[in-house]
């Protein structure tokens, strides 16, 4: 189950849940620091228990609301008010806690900043910054009114002579520990799958911007970028481009149909990849037009390895229930360059482009290559026209 693609009352509940064991900790500490001797005149006792009705009240809300989470429908206006409440449940009975746990202390810094981060990871983040917003004007004049004199600095914590022995700071501190870390742990869990989530899905959306959804090979746009990015390497010595295309393929759609059609271009694409070394790119650049990236290769082997191509997709055959056997064949065109070059990427796959088009002139099923030097003066004349 992803977290981005749960619904609002299942995010309510999950961190309605942590809240609960969270506050049930909290009560178990009052209850701990209440039975032991030991710690009574470190705690008032009137405090912790003003605190502890707000924390029980706490503890049954948060299962209510965990409770109502699991239970609402996709109803964007219940939802609206469940996300509402929790964040300002939440809020309150932390600023409480807080308050008599100490407003500078480790503990409310941690919830401050976990509580935020991971707020607006799990609900609407308008509805968290308002709540964040309150309370920092809370806090401001809650600590303004402790300075004054007014209100007692975490009063859960007794009077200030207690406060200097090392007894007292250790308990103090170990407290503070104790208030800080389920909080931590939780956000941090949850921070943790929010940025794997995250990064996940950023790789998909990558890896779609840069494929072609039918053959699965790279699409046109990833081959442009990559063989404008090969031109431009300085440890790049040669590049080699094959342009495939299948021969009468208007033939395969109209006898047998466009599902058999698709069929065919996924096989080719599968066997032109067989076919190249890991480092080489494959790609899809239109209907039934393929373009084959090589580099640091030559001439000669460029045209034993199109070769190879041309051969292996002569030999795919597609077993149709309502057809038979299906086979098919494509032509193809290289260019090779020598690096670095003038020319640009779009010359060179012209030149590849050419020589395809020679290829199908001289019946179909063969490779030609491309006259590169030719081509390039003549290009290059065209394009500084
Ligand atoms: N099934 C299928 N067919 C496609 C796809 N994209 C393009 N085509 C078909 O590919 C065919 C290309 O036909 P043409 O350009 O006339 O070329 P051809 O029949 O292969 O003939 P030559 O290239 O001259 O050998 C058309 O019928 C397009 O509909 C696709 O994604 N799936």
């Amino acid at each position: 189950m992803r977290l981005m693609e749960l619904r609002a009352g299942q995010r309510v509940a999950i961190l309605m849940i942590a809240f609960a064991i969270q506050l049930f900790s909290h009560i178990l500490w009052g209850n701990y620091v209440l039975r032991h001797p030991m710690y009574q005149h470190f705690i008032s006792k009137d405090w912790i228990e003003w605190i502890g009705i707000v924390y029980y009240s706490g503890l049954f809300g948060a299962i209510g609301l965990v409770l109502i989470g699991l239970k609402i429908s996709t109803n964007a206006r219940l939802e609206w008010w469940l996300s509402f409440t929790t964040v300002w449940f939440f809020t309150i009975i932390l600023m409480m806690g807080a308050y008599v746990s100490g407003l500078l202390s480790i503990s409310t810094g941690a919830v401050m900043v976990g509580a935020v981060v991971t707020g607006m990871m799990l609900l609407p983040v308008p509805m968290v910054l308002s709540a964040v917003f309150t309370t920092i004007i809370a806090m401001l004049v809650l600590n303004d009114l402790t300075i004054a004199g007014a209100l007692d600095y975490a009063p859960l914590f007794l009077d200030i002579s207690v406060r200097e022995s090392v007894e007292f700071g250790r308990f103090y501190y170990f407290s503070q520990f104790f208030f800080a870390t389920p909080f931590l742990m939780f956000f941090i869990g949850i921070a943790y799958l929010f940025l794997k989530e995250t990064n996940s899905y950023i790789q998909r959306i990558q890896l779609l911007n840069k494929t072609d959804s039918l053959t699965g090979v790279m699409n046109r746009r990833y081959a442009n970028d990559y063989l404008h990015m090969l031109l431009e390497a300085a440890d790049v010595k040669s590049v080699a481009i094959f342009m495939i295309d299948l021969d009468f393929f208007k033939r395969i759609n109209d006898s047998f149909g466009h599902l058999t059609g698709d069929q065919a271009l996924k096989m080719t694409a599968q066997i032109l990849k067989k076919n190249l070394r890991d480092g080489d790119v494959v790609a899809r650049f239109g209907g039934e037009e393929f373009i084959v990236i090589l580099k640091n290769i030559d001439t000669t082997y460029s045209m034993v390895v199109a070769e190879r191509c041309r051969e292996a997709v002569s030999q795919l055959v597609y077993h149709s229930t309502s057809h038979g056997a299906i086979s098919w064949t494509c032509s193809i065109g290289v260019s090779v360059l020598a690096l670095p070059t003038e020319m640009s990427d779009q010359s060179l796959i012209r030149i590849a482009d050419t020589a395809l088009y020679q290829a199908k002139a001289q019946g179909r099923n063969c490779v030609v290559l491309g006259d590169s030097i030719e081509t390039d003066m003549e290009l290059m004349s065209h394009e500084h026209r």
